[in-house]
């Protein structure tokens, strides 16, 4: 790995009796689009808080670009770009001032903000809107105008937590384009995110984080290969006959594992998993063969669904 930029070593966080992030271990290196992949309450975003230095470690080591988060919050934040859950952007005040105004809290001189601030209009693609009061524009042009006000001060690293979470599918695409120009440009991401197609999307590697630990990292297609076969057979045998059926399976691809709506056939060829379930007399009501994706790995690795 070339120079990290962030290193955690056991890194814990400790709310009274709740351990929300449980001795955590990585290291981001520096140009490197890194996530957190993992459901709502992982510790995903106190993970991001910590490393933002917005919130203090109750124990283990965090460094940022060298430096200690728990005495080092102002030069640290000076260095970052935060992309928080919520936009947190001023609604009455126009999108140019949303720049201009969160520029300043930087300490930046006035000139270099105001040039700044137009330079990030056109890449947030909402220079028509320039003049217009946040609260008129739609979720993603907020998403993205939270990402340009998170970059006024030229940031080496950027911190988006949930960057795409309610936004439209045709959104959601524009935002990624406009963070993969931001790797191209050399900036190291760290994203958190609950959808494993996003994670497939932006991270190079990620780790995938449940109830505040780490249970497996690597990159996306590595995860897929060591935790998962390369196909995934879905059957529905109607309702209440999916367990049923699924106790017939012995034999049949890797593994299942049977849902509330569907059973899934781990097995490197869908098709001849198909083909075996129907000679074996099972009937499914609709099958689908589908390539396996991070949602299989974490099913594998917790039993349980990303998003329940
Ligand atoms: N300020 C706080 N005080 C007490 N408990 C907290 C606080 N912040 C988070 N928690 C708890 O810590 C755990 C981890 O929460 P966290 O928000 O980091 O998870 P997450 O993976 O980011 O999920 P989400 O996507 O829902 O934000 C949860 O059980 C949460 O209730």
């Amino acid at each position: 790995m070339t120079e990290p930029v962030i290193t955690a070593r056991a890194l814990t966080k400790r709310y009274g009796t709740l351990t929300a992030v449980d001795g955590i271990d990585f290291e981001i290196a520096r140009g490197e689009s890194f996530g957190f992949l993992g459901p709502n309450g992982a510790g995903k975003s106190t993970t991001m808080r910590m490393i933002a230095a917005t919130s203090t470690r109750t124990d283990g080591e965090l460094t940022v670009l060298g430096l200690d988060t728990n005495r080092h919050g102002p030069e640290i934040r000076a260095q970052l770009g935060i992309v928080p859950q919520g936009d947190l952007l001023d609604e009455e005040l126009r999108v140019i001032d949303n720049l201009t105004v969160y520029g300043r809290y930087f300490g930046l001189p006035r000139s270099y903000v105001k040039q700044r601030a137009e330079e990030l209009l056109d890449f947030a693609q909402l220079r028509e809107k320039r003049t217009a009061r946040v609260d008129g524009l739609s979720g993603g042009m907020k998403r993205r105008l939270t990402i340009a006000r998170g970059l006024i001060n030229n940031p080496q690293i950027m911190l988006l937590d949930e960057p795409t979470t309610g936004l439209d599918p045709q959104a959601r695409h524009i935002l990624w384009d406009r963070l993969f120009r931001l790797k191209e440009e050399g900036v190291t991401l760290v994203v958190t995110t609950h959808f494993m197609d996003e994670a497939e999307q932006l991270c190079d590697r990620l780790v995938v984080i449940d109830k505040g630990r780490i249970v497996a990292e690597g990159s996306p297609s590595s995860l897929i290969r060591h935790y998962s076969t390369r196909e995934v057979l879905e059957v529905r045998f109607g309702s209440g006959r999916n367990a049923d059926a699924a106790a017939h399976l012995a034999g049949i691809g890797d593994r299942h594992e049977v849902l509330p709506d569907r059973v899934l056939v781990y097995a490197d060829n869908g098709e001849h998993a198909l083909q075996a379930v129907v000679e074996r007399g099972l009937d499914p009501v609709t099958s689908l063969v589908r390539r396996s994706s991070l949602e299989d790995v974490f099913l594998r690795l917790t039993g349980r669904s990303l998003i329940e």
